[in-house]
């Protein structure tokens, strides 16, 4: 039988902090089911939002029990890690440095590592991937389409209104509202209940893609069907450390990484080269799989898979994405 999903206190896990690039990160570490020796494979892991480390709970027993070693951070203003108030150190090409020098320290400098990511963290990894290929030893993502460097700045508006609607609720999370509306641990808890899937009364949404958060129904919302009553109580705990301020400001940075991907522009990196997964979500409303049409003519070896779930793929169908991955990472480390 699969290894069970990892509790808030799980002992197969070590918690560690270290300092990256001037930011405390906290990340999980799991260490392979027979120990580490010169050959493990290390597996980072990167969440997206709204999410944690934790976010990864039915993937890290199943990576360790394939003998990989698994590197879990809370992201940057999530969890444990540090939230800077500025949103510059949220950039994909800052957050991608920051996961390399995550990567040295677990597993020794210049060693190419797995990066798998889930959402905006299927974002970082394409990202890592093209910054950093020489740390790259393959690349998964789940849910997110890879999308090759611009060199035409469109701004998100323009973004929504022509080609990418299902991002407009992206135009409301950038502004102040939901930062100063959605505080303190009872409004977190129907935030989050929101966004994983829980509804009102009446079927309401208290989230959509073509709104965003809706707030006259946020205290209609009840539990999650996805998380426990546990769960839910440890990623309210985990929120109410800070304010929202950190998570959005991953919504702020549209025009800094435009700006900072010009170089990879000027260079012509725009193709992958490392072993590449993505599996999308059928019925996943912010990332649809449509959104992945044509992706393939950028990398040099890229599957595709599809799972018929929603956007929380990771929890809904875990058995079929473990399996996917495992697949994949069976054929690439053969
Ligand atoms: O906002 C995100 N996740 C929140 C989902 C909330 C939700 C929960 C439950 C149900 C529905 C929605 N994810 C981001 C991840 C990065 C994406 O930007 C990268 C990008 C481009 F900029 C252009 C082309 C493709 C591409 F992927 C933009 C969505």
């Amino acid at each position: 039988a699969a290894p069970g999903k990892l509790t808030p206190d799980d002992s197969r896990v070590v918690h560690h902090t270290l300092l990256v690039r001037g930011k405390t990160y906290h990340y999980l570490l799991g260490n392979p089911a027979g120990g580490v020796s010169s050959t493990t494979t290390t597996v980072v892991l990167v969440h997206g939002w709204p999410d944690l480390a934790f976010g990864w709970r039915y993937q890290v027993p199943f990576l360790q029990a394939l003998g990989m070693r698994v590197v879990v951070p809370d992201m940057l203003g999530y969890g444990r890690t540090d939230a800077p108030e500025p949103i510059e150190p949220y950039s994909y090409k800052s957050v991608v440095e920051d996961l390399a020098a995550l990567a040295a320290h677990v597993a020794g400098p210049e060693q190419p590592v797995v990066l798998g990511g889930h959402d905006w963290g299927g974002a970082v990894v394409w990202r890592f991937a093209l910054w950093r290929p020489e740390l790259t030893r393959a690349v998964f993502s789940v849910c997110t389409p890879y999308w090759q460097p611009l060199k035409t700045w469109v701004p998100r508006e323009v973004l929504v209104e022509t080609l990418l609607p299902n991002f407009r609720y992206q135009l409301q999370l950038a502004g102040p509202d939901v930062e100063a509306a959605v505080v303190g641990p009872e409004k977190l808890r129907r935030f989050l209940s929101s966004l994983f899937g829980g509804r009102g009364p009446n079927n309401e949404f208290g989230f959509s893609t073509e709104v965003g958060v809706v707030f006259e129904n946020l205290n209609k919302i009840g539990p999650s069907p996805l998380l426990s009553a546990a769960e839910m109580d440890f990623y309210v705990d985990e929120y109410s450390r800070h304010d929202l301020h950190g998570p959005l400001n991953w919504y702020r940075n549209s025009r800094v990484n435009f700006e900072e991907e010009q170089e990879l522009v000027e260079q012509n990196r725009s193709r992958i080269s490392a072993p590449s997964l993505l599996i999308v979500a059928s019925k996943d409303k912010a990332l649809p799989p449509a959104m992945s049409a044509g992706m393939g003519r950028f990398f040099d070896s890229l599957v595709k898979e599809e799972v018929n779930t929603n956007h929380w793929a990771l929890w809904e169908a875990p058995q079929e994405v473990n399996g996917h991955i495992g697949k994949f990472l069976a054929d690439v480390l053969k």
